[in-house]
């Protein structure tokens, strides 16, 4: 792949995972040069056969003692996980994240400059509402119309937790009960911690966060890390240590009141970013939506050939039955794969706007057959096109295109 601004961070950060699109892996330990991350496991999924727990485990006492935060600001562990809530008074409306946080991340959030700002307005009245559907269980829809930009909600998650599972003692478990038991043992711990964060939740928050959907009922994951794994966002803004690493070893996954109800599409029509100022995520929307419409975000890679955009929703047990993958051809997923490509040609293509300007105007439309104007690559095409409009001394047309890449920028501001 060419490289151009398309491939920097800034660019890539566009595709955000849920934590279970993260690829499936039994353990995962890294050494880096400045960081050496243990205790970090990636669990199945699909149905584990013999899911019995050996018959001599007896679960860890979590010790409450040391990792309870005490609610106050300033309690963190130089090294250690703790349990805390942000903000630590209760908030009447809710708004309250349990985590189970490093100590030294914990500090590190909580000294972000202007750390804690409200959560960010909707755009106008309730834009949403959740209902069943007939074969995603509940999904998320628009209630009016609502315009490519405006924000569709905000919240903060109800828990924050590290994206995979800490279990402690982790080696000892496999050492003493081998790969498989192991990994139940392990899972079994985990459960344990998560159910200290889970029973510091207001008893709201806790209903709304075990009526979620759980779609790991049969790898052995307890009830709470089912609904964890089939629920969480990667939140790659908070991570341990000076620096990301790879596979998502160090980085947070927030598990939504709302958010976690909406379903998936390779066309999607939501983008969501968190910002850990106010601590929230905000969903706007990526194209306008009419009323009665579900929302959608992508669990997936939409840049991906269809194939990789299966593999990549398996660990949610999505068969993702969108046009694009219905209908998808070689010559579609060469599309999607070459978006990128195509506008970093753009660039080339505007130094003979008249003979080139055909191939921007079909980049355009294999991006909305395709579903995908939410994409910052769409924003790109479009101003490119008014551009080469504008030295073609079209200025009607320049503006046409000018006033969408104005409506998709909104979008474009959102994860700059
Ligand atoms: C984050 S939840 C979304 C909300 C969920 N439908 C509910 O009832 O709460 C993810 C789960 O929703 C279902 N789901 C999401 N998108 C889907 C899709 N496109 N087709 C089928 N099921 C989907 C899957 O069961 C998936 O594991």
């Amino acid at each position: 792949m060419k490289r151009g601004f398309l491939n920097s961070a800034k660019a890539k950060k566009e595709t955000l995972y849920p934590a279970a699109a993260a690829p499936s892996q039994e353990t995962a330990s890294v050494s880096h040069p400045s960081q050496k991350v243990e205790f970090v496991s990636k669990p199945r999924y699909g149905k584990v056969e013999n899911r019995e727990l050996p018959g001599d485990y007896t679960p860890s006492k979590i010790p409450m003692s040391d990792m309870q935060s005490n609610g106050v600001y300033k309690d963190h562990f130089v090294n250690g996980f703790v349990f805390t809530t942000i903000p630590p008074k209760r908030d009447p409306a809710g708004n309250n994240t349990e985590l189970l946080l490093h100590g030294p991340t914990k500090k590190k959030v909580l000294s972000t400059p202007g750390f804690l700002k409200p959560i960010p307005m909707p755009t106008g009245p309730v834009s949403y509402a959740l209902r069943s559907t007939p074969d995603m269980g509940f999904g998320c829809f628009a209630t009016r119309a609502i315009k490519a930009g405006d924000v569709i909600f905000a919240e903060r998650p109800l828990l924050l937790v590290p994206m995979g599972m800490h279990v402690p003692n982790r080696a000892q478990i496999y050492e003493r009960y081998g790969t498989h038991q192991g990994a139940l043992v392990a899972l079994a711990e985990w459960e344990k911690m998560l159910e200290v964060a889970v029973a510091r939740m207001t008893e709201e928050n806790r209903n709304a966060f075990m009526a979620l959907a759980n779609n790991h009922q049969e790898d052995g994951s307890g009830p709470i890390a089912g609904i964890v794994r089939t629920n969480g966002y990667m939140t790659d803004e908070i991570f341990d240590g000076p620096m990301k690493l790879p596979n998502n070893l160090n980085t947070y996954s927030a598990i939504l009141k709302i958010g976690s109800r909406i379903n998936h599409s390779c066309r999607p029509n939501v983008v969501h970013d968190f910002d850990l100022v106010s601590f929230s995520f905000s969903f706007k929307a990526s194209k306008d939506i009419a009323a009665g419409e579900q929302l959608f975000y992508s669990y997936c890679d939409v840049n991906a050939s269809a194939s990789v955009r299966r593999s990549q929703l398996a660990p949610y047990g999505v068969v993702c039955k969108c046009l694009s993958c219905i209908n998808a051809t070689p010559a579609s997923d060469k599309i999607r794969m070459e978006f990128n490509d195509r506008i970093n040609d753009c660039a080339k293509w505007i130094l003979d706007p008249r003979a080139n300007v055909h191939h921007a105007l079909k980049l355009r439309q294999d991006m909305v057959d395709e579903g995908l104007e939410g994409q910052l690559t769409y924003a790109y095409c479009v101003n490119f096109i008014s551009g080469f409009y504008l030295l073609m001394e079209e200025p009607i047309k320049a503006q046409r295109f000018q006033a969408e890449f104005e409506k998709y920028n909104r979008l474009a501001k959102l994860r700059f």
